[in-house]
């Protein structure tokens, strides 16, 4: 299924949890309130290609987020195959570099149906001390858009980055480069593992296409009413 349902709502849900059965449960319950379903690791590791053709026949857009990042060859492969999913979108890490990119971006196109080919930017759970330790001088804003201009010049077609840095990236990238937003909190929700946080209305009035939402829907004690408060939030403050 195409991306067409996010016209009307942004929110795409993490879908974060090994078991299929539950996994599907939350989705149908949910399907009214999100735009998308986002799986990762954790899903895809404990279901495979099967739970995500299951997933995907839910009737909303997936964004299978793999974040792939190994050599040209390796991607080329491992894209293709995702590409048979019925998946919406796709995703590889932008530091994997030009060649790997451009491999990401061929085999998408050589594809029957081809997904959204989008790169992961810095990570929304590191800060500058985070990058500073794996050797990276630059601030998460200016490698965001250094990376977001990788992506850029390789052919694809947008980033996962945090909401921070959009408006930057929107300026260097221009506005069909579709940005994908993690990191999100409602206010009063706990940050937990991530570090460049904003709430959903404020990041989508800096720019954002998509919102990835995870646990402040996903653990809420009713994850039904979460997303529909999310909905109505930005509803009241972005149209
Ligand atoms: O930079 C990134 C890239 C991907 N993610 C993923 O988004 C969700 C966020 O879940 P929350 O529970 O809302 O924190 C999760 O699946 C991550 O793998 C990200 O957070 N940051």
């Amino acid at each position: 299924m195409g991306l067409t349902s996010t016209a009307i709502n942004p929110i795409y849900v993490a879908i974060d949890r090994p078991d299929l059965k539950g996994a599907l449960e939350l989705a149908g319950v949910l399907k009214g309130h999100v735009g998308g379903l986002k799986l990762g690791l954790e899903f895809v590791t404990a279901n495979g290609p099967a739970g995500v053709r299951e997933m995907a026949a839910v009737g909303l857009p997936v964004f299978l987020d793999l974040k792939f990042h190994d050599i040209p060859n390796t991607v080329h492969a491992a894209v293709k195959a995702a590409c048979e999913l019925g998946v919406a979108i796709i995703n590889v890490h932008a530091a994997g570099g030009p060649a790997m990119l451009a491999a990401a971006r061929d085999a998408a196109a050589a594809s029957r149906t081809p997904p959204k080919v989008i790169a992961v930017t810095v990570l929304t759970s590191l800060n500058g001390d985070d990058l500073a330790a794996t050797g990276v001088a630059a601030s998460p804003d200016e490698h965001a858009v250094r990376l977001a201009l990788l992506a850029k010049s390789n052919g694809l077609d947008g980033v996962v980055c945090s909401a921070h840095e959009l408006k930057a990236i929107r300026t260097r990238c221009g506005p069909d480069f579709m940005t994908i937003v993690p990191g999100i909190r409602p206010a009063n929700a706990a940050d937990s593992d991530q570090k460049r946080i904003m709430t959903p209305e404020a990041a989508m009035a800096a720019g954002a296409d998509l919102l990835v939402i995870g646990r402040p829907i996903t653990a809420a004690a009713d994850p039904v009413e979460a997303a529909r408060a999310i909905g109505v939030t930005l509803k009241a403050n972005c149209s």
